[in-house]
């Protein structure tokens, strides 16, 4: 078995005018979780459409486990799992399995997911987290080696989520590897060795999630005492720093900029002044801000 899940080069895709991946890079060793990030209309679901095999790339070349663009042993799904909605969950899995010729215990599987309580249920009643979950039990058959899933945690509520992630994590332990979307950093950070970052079709960022968080250049910090005046002019006068005008006029509050080091300096410096530190904190998630400047959208989130 090769040690490279997924090894993409050049991938170029477009639709029309629409240049949906820009000769994309992709290398996902095999155990990995690997997590596809982006704004809206990023490539997200085309990249994952192409290691699913569902379209084919206009230029590029794509091996899969070791093998061909088309290898076995891979599954999973974009825009939504497709179930039948008069069939109740144990059903679809039963006519999946089926299909598919494999003799799986289908309310194990449920059960993985946490629907076994409703597996008797029709589809159609089911909420969105609910056809989600059970979308990754159908992705489930067969034992895939690599798993593709597009949005996963998309309508799960916090239980869910955390299920959904304890059936991931699993799967990676035990050697599968995963390559998910999310249009939520948090969500990856939470469940992904690595991410890459795409912004229209291109990568603009790949590796792990720690050194993403570094990518952010200096950010801006809330800052609250309890003498907001004194606290502006000890601001104003600490090197490196700078204050970010506010829209609103809030006298509690400043928000500065500036690297750690100055930031040190200020709490140093108030301390000195014996003005008493409420709150010094980011204001947008490194994380965040780290996708947000990576991906050109900065200013038009921070307004
Ligand atoms: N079948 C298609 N026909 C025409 N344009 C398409 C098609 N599929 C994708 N596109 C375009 O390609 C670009 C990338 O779309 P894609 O769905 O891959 O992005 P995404 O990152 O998954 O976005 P989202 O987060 O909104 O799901 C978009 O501009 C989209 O409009």
């Amino acid at each position: 078995m090769s040690s490279t899940a997924v090894r993409a080069r050049g991938l170029t895709k477009t639709f029309g005018d629409v240049v949906a991946l820009d000769a994309v890079d992709l290398d996902v060793p095999a155990g990995q979780v690997h997590g596809l990030v982006g704004p809206n209309g990023a490539g997200k679901t085309t990249l994952l459409g192409l290691l699913l095999g569902l379209a084919t790339p206009d230029r590029g070349t794509l091996e899969l486990l070791g093998g061909g663009p088309a290898a076995e042993g891979v599954a999973g799904f974009v825009d939504g799992p497709g179930l039948y909605p008069t069939l109740t969950a144990r059903q679809n899995l039963a006519a999946l399995a089926r299909l598919r010729g494999e003799s799986t215990d289908v309310d194990a599987l449920l059960d993985r997911v946490g629907l076994l309580d409703v597996a008797g249920d029709p589809v159609r009643g089911f909420s969105l987290g609910m056809r989600q979950r059970l979308g990754l039990a159908a992705a489930l058959l067969g034992d895939p080696r690599l798993l593709v899933l597009d949005e996963p945690a998309n309508g799960l509520d916090p239980a869910g989520k955390r299920q959904v992630h304890r059936v991931l994590t699993d799967l990676a332990d035990a050697g599968a590897t995963i390559v998910l979307s999310s249009h939520r950093m948090d969500d990856l950070a939470a469940l992904c060795d690595e991410v890459t970052l795409l912004a229209t079709g291109r990568v603009v960022f790949s590796g792990p999630v720690a050194k993403l968080a570094a990518e952010s250049s200096d950010l801006d910090y809330r800052l609250r005492t309890a003498d907001p005046a004194t606290a502006r002019r000890i601001a104003t006068d600490v090197p490196g720093l700078g204050l970010v005008p506010q829209r609103s006029v809030d006298t509690e509050e400043l928000v500065v900029r500036g690297p750690e080091q100055a930031l040190d300096e200020l709490v140093r410096r108030l301390a000195a002044a014996g003005v008493p530190l409420r709150e010094l904190g980011p204001v947008v998630a490194p994380l965040e801000a780290a996708f947000l400047a990576l991906t050109g959208a900065e200013h038009e989130e921070r307004r």
